[in-house]
Parts: C-alpha cells; sequence; structure tokens
C-alpha cells in the first residue's frame, strides 16, 4: 500500500449498525481526492438520532458486566486489527505510522479502562431516621453526541464512545470533514462486539451537521473536541436545550526547563511537547521557558535533534513527520513563522515548506519542523495557538517570574516542568493554571488519568474514572418505611 495511490471505495456514514452512501470530493494530505461523502443534513441526523434513541432502550437495560464484555470484545477487535486501523488512521490524517499505531494502542487501552468500571458503577445506600432509607442510582443520559477535530480522528472517536457506551449511553459521532475515514472502522468493531444496531453512529459533515446535531431535541449531551471558536457555539446552542457539555479546546501551554533537569529528558521532552503529529496536538508545550544558566546548551541539543526528524511519507516505518492537514492550515502555520520573523524572532531551524525526494508526494503539504528563538511573550508565536510545529524559546531567570509568564494566557490545557528538584516541581505545577500537568516527561496519555483544561481550554474531562461522572446522572430514591407526616 502507499499513500499515493489509496483510495477509499466504501460508504462513509453509519447508521444502524451498517455504513450507507455518499458523494462528495474532499482532498487528502497528498493533494488529491481519496474518498467522497455527502454532508449528512436535517433528515439524515434525525434518523441517527432515532436510530440512537432505539439502541438506548435496550443497551440500557443491560447490566454493567454485559457493556463490559461487550467493550473488552471491541477493544480485543482493535488490539487485533491494530496494523490495518493505524494504517488507515495514517492515511486519513497524515501522522506517521508509528504514531498512529501509539493512538491506535491508547484506544484499545480506552475501551478496556471502561469495560472494567461499567460493572463497578453503582450508587450509595444512605440510612434515614425510624427505618426509612434513601439510594442513589447512577444512571445514563441517553443520546450523546460526539463531536470531533482532525488530529486524533480514531482517539477522539473512542475517548468520547468508550465512557459514554459503558454508562449506558447511545452515541452519535461526527468526526472533521477533514478526517472522515477511521471513525468508521470504530462503528463497525463495536457491531461486530455486539452492541444494539444504532448503538454508535457515525454521521459525515461540517458545521451544519454539528449544528444539527446540538440542536436537536433528543440529544442529552454533547462532548466537544476543537477549537476555542467553535466549542463557544457548541456551548450557546447546548445552553438552549439546556444540555449538559464537555469541551476538549485548543491550548498555548507552557513547558518550564530548569538549569537542574537532566538535559537529556529535557531535550527529548521539548520534542515531544512540539513534535507529534506534525505540532497539530491541543497540549503541546509551545512556550518553552529555559533558565539562562541552560539556555545555550538547551538550544543547541533541541536544534540538532529537531534537525534530524525524518521527515516523509507517513507510512514509511522511519518516518516521524508526516505532511500537515491541508494546504490552508500549512499556509496558516508558515504565515506565523512569517509574522514572528517580522516581530523580532529569529529561525534556528526549519519553518519553511519541505518537498520530499519522491516525486509521487511533491504535492504534499509537508514543512519542517521549526524553532524559534529571541522570543518575546508578547509576540504572535507565543500568544496564539499555532497548532503546527513551531516551538518559541523563552529565557527566564527566577521560579516566581516564570510562573507568572506561563499562566499569562486565556488557555489552561496543560503545561510541563523539568527539574530534579522534587519539592520545586510539585510547588510549581501547584500554581500553575493548566489541567494537565507533566513533571520531567511530556505528552503521555495514560487512559486512567483524566485529561482536560482550565479556563478557555474547556472544562469536563475525558480519561479517567471522573469521567463516568460526565456520561451519567444521579437519581436519588427516598424510602419511607412509616407513615406520611403531613404538613397539612
Ligand atoms: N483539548 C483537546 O482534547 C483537543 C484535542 C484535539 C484538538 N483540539 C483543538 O482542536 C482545534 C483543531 O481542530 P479543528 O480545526 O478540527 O477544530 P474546529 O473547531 O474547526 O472543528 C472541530 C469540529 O467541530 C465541527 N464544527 C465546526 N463548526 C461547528 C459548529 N458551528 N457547530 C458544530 N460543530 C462544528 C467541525 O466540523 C469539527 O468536526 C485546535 O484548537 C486544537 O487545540 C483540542
Ligand atoms: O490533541 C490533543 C490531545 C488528544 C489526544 N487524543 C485526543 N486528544
Amino acid at each position: 500500500m502507499s499513500t499515493s495511490t489509496f483510495v477509499v471505495s466504501q460508504p462513509l456514514n453509519y447508521r444502524g449498525g451498517a455504513r450507507f452512501e455518499l458523494k462528495l470530493m474532499f482532498p487528502l494530505f497528498i493533494g488529491r481526492v481519496i474518498a467522497t461523502f455527502t454532508c449528512s443534513g436535517e433528515k439524515e441526523v434525525n434518523l441517527a438520532v432515532q436510530n440512537a434513541k432505539a439502541a438506548f432502550k435496550i443497551w440500557s437495560q443491560k447490566s454493567g458486566m454485559e457493556r463490559c464484555r461487550i467493550l473488552l470484545e471491541a477493544a480485543r477487535i482493535i488490539r487485533e486489527r491494530k496494523d490495518e486501523i493505524a494504517t488507515m488512521e495514517c492515511i486519513n490524517n497524515g501522522k506517521s505510522i508509528f504514531e498512529a499505531r501509539l493512538d491506535i494502542d491508547i484506544s484499545w487501552q480506552c475501551l478496556e479502562y471502561y469495560a472494567g468500571l461499567a460493572a463497578s458503577m453503582a450508587g450509595e445506600h444512605i440510612q434515614l431516621p425510624g427505618g426509612s432509607f434513601g439510594y442513589t442510582r447512577r444512571e445514563p443520559l441517553g443520546v450523546c453526541v460526539g463531536i470531533g477535530a482532525w488530529n486524533y480522528p480514531f482517539q477522539i472517536a473512542s475517548w468520547k464512545s468508550a465512557p459514554a457506551l459503558a454508562c449506558g449511553n447511545a452515541m452519535v459521532f461526527k468526526p472533521s470533514p477533514f478526517t472522515p475515514v477511521s471513525a468508521l472502522l470504530l462503528a463497525e468493531i463495536y457491531t461486530e462486539a455486539g452492541v444494539p444496531p444504532g448503538l454508535f453512529n457515525v454521521v459525515q459533515g461540517g458545521a451544519a451537521t454539528g449544528q444539527f446535531l446540538c440542536q436537536h431535541p433528543d440529544v442529552a449531551k454533547v462532548s466537544f473536541t476543537g477549537s476555542v471558536p467553535t466549542g463557544m457555539k457548541i456551548m450557546e446552542m447546548s445552553a438552549k436545550g439546556i444540555k449538559p457539555v464537555t469541551l476538549e479546546l485548543g491550548g498555548k501551554s507552557p513547558l518550564i526547563i530548569f538549569s537542574d533537569c537532566d538535559m537529556n529528558n529535557a531535550v527529548k521532552g521539548a520534542l515531544m511537547a512540539n513534535f507529534l503529529t506534525q505540532g497539530q496536538v491541543c497540549c503541546n508545550g509551545t512556550r518553552v521557558f529555559v533558565q539562562k544558566e541552560i539556555l545555550d546548551k538547551f538550544t543547541e541539543e533541541v536544534v540538532k535533534q529537531t534537525q534530524r526528524i525524518k521527515i516523509g511519507d507517513p507510512l514509511l516505518e522511519d518516518t516521524r513527520m508526516g505532511p500537515l492537514i491541508n494546504r490552508p492550515h500549512l499556509e496558516r502555520v508558515l504565515g506565523f513563522v512569517k509574522v514572528a520573523k517580522e516581530q523580532g524572532a529569529k529561525v534556528l531551524c526549519g519553518g519553511d515548506m519541505y518537498v520530499p525526494e519522491d516525486p509521487k508526494l511533491k504535492d504534499g503539504y509537508y514543512m519542517r519542523p521549526c524553532i524559534l528563538t529571541n522570543c518575546r511573550d508578547d509576540m504572535t508565536c507565543v500568544k496564539e495557538e499555532i497548532f503546527g510545529p513551531v516551538m518559541s524559546i523563552l529565557s527566564f531567570d527566577t521560579e516566581a517570574e516564570v510562573l507568572e509568564r506561563a499562566n499569562d494566557t486565556t488557555f489552561g490545557l496543560a503545561a510541563g516542568v523539568f527539574t530534579r528538584d522534587i519539592q520545586r516541581a510539585h510547588r510549581v505545577v501547584a500554581e500553575l493554571q493548566a489541567g494537565t500537568c507533566f513533571i520531567n516527561n511530556y505528552n503521555i496519555s495514560p487512559v486512567e488519568l483524566p485529561f482536560g483544561g482550565y479556563k478557555k481550554s474547556g472544562f469536563g474531562r475525558e480519561n479517567g474514572r471522573v469521567t463516568i461522572e460526565y456520561y451519567s446522572q444521579l437519581k436519588t430514591v427516598c424510602v419511607e418505611m412509616g407513615d406520611v407526616e403531613s404538613a397539612f
């Protein structure tokens, strides 16, 4: 298989346990059309929601153990088909096959994790005076909507559907129109594992389809991953229907490197924080604050290692960076580099288009990973989410100073600290205004740990035990064992 010849010919919508039709061109990273689909309109969205409603009736009656077994089977199938799914994801998104396999691992682990929690979901029993008592039941919400971004297509669909289904809900999922393909594999796998037809549906489309989903009266909850401006619209629409929302939005996260760090690990951490998925990662630590004493040494080493990153066909085993998602996005990222230079930043490496040697890839949206120095906190490249492979290095003197600068942002998704001083590490993360903090590592995603933002990076969480609370509701039952003492 090659990225230059791959074509998707199967339908890309999924409803009632099967794929169905579609036609509309969309270009993929190699600069040509690999699949076609029709955006779902109001009618299709309604059909998907009605299918989900019917499946919810069956699924929500199952015990936790029954749901657990089916989710475990789905996890097993994903594991078994890992290479095939990773290949599809790589073609879908442009990320390297190496990374795509890691994404698929995290996806089946997520299903396994929530399968494990499904059976232990329980309420409380509370003793009341006179032998009366109360108890609580943790109940599903109903039909949940998942709307995904294009950077982790399969993983986002898994992170949303696994806890939703474990809690007894049904889901209608809308992938980004830039990466429509891999969510279908997840839908087929759920069906093969034994979920009722219609429990997990995929509708294709962009903003209009997303709006029909959010505004649908039979949708009980919306979980959204994407940009802050779209997140605001989702919240507005959901507010009108009093629907709970989870918002996983953008970031401009700080990575703080103290002079007492393990330099090797700090450099590796900075690469992990900036260049996975071509830098198109929401929690990337793109503001790299380096303590003055080690600035030169750190900068020299991080540039050296960045220049060694192998760019090219993402399906090749040794590639670590594929193309960006599309032409407009590539131009946007290159535009940020141009503005950075105009504002006084110095480009130490990359920041320009890259044309792979393979002539079949010449129309791909490749760029070389970029490191900027001479950066100031007021520059556009330091303030705004670039969502591309651009690292800004900033120097600092003291802990108090760097904390203030790190927190000086409207975002609050993630942050990282490299230091050998354990007290400092915990003191600093306690002060950082971010939903996920890393100490001496960056951008690892154990599914056992909750992930989500502070401030404009959103609210609600994905992964971890707490996410059960975002896909369920608590019913209190009050039981009288005596006579009614009426006030009248
Ligand atoms: N916090 C996280 O977990 C996380 C993860 C991945 C990406 N992101 C963020 O996502 C952004 C990049 O993704 P993107 O470009 O796909 O984001 P986006 O906001 O443009 O689109 C996200 C999704 O929303 C849909 N959409 C667009 N307008 C809509 C509307 N009016 N109503 C309903 N749905 C609508 C899109 O079709 C897509 O499926 C970045 O800001 C990144 O940081 C966040
Ligand atoms: O892009 C942000 C992090 C992430 C990974 N998978 C889902 N979200």
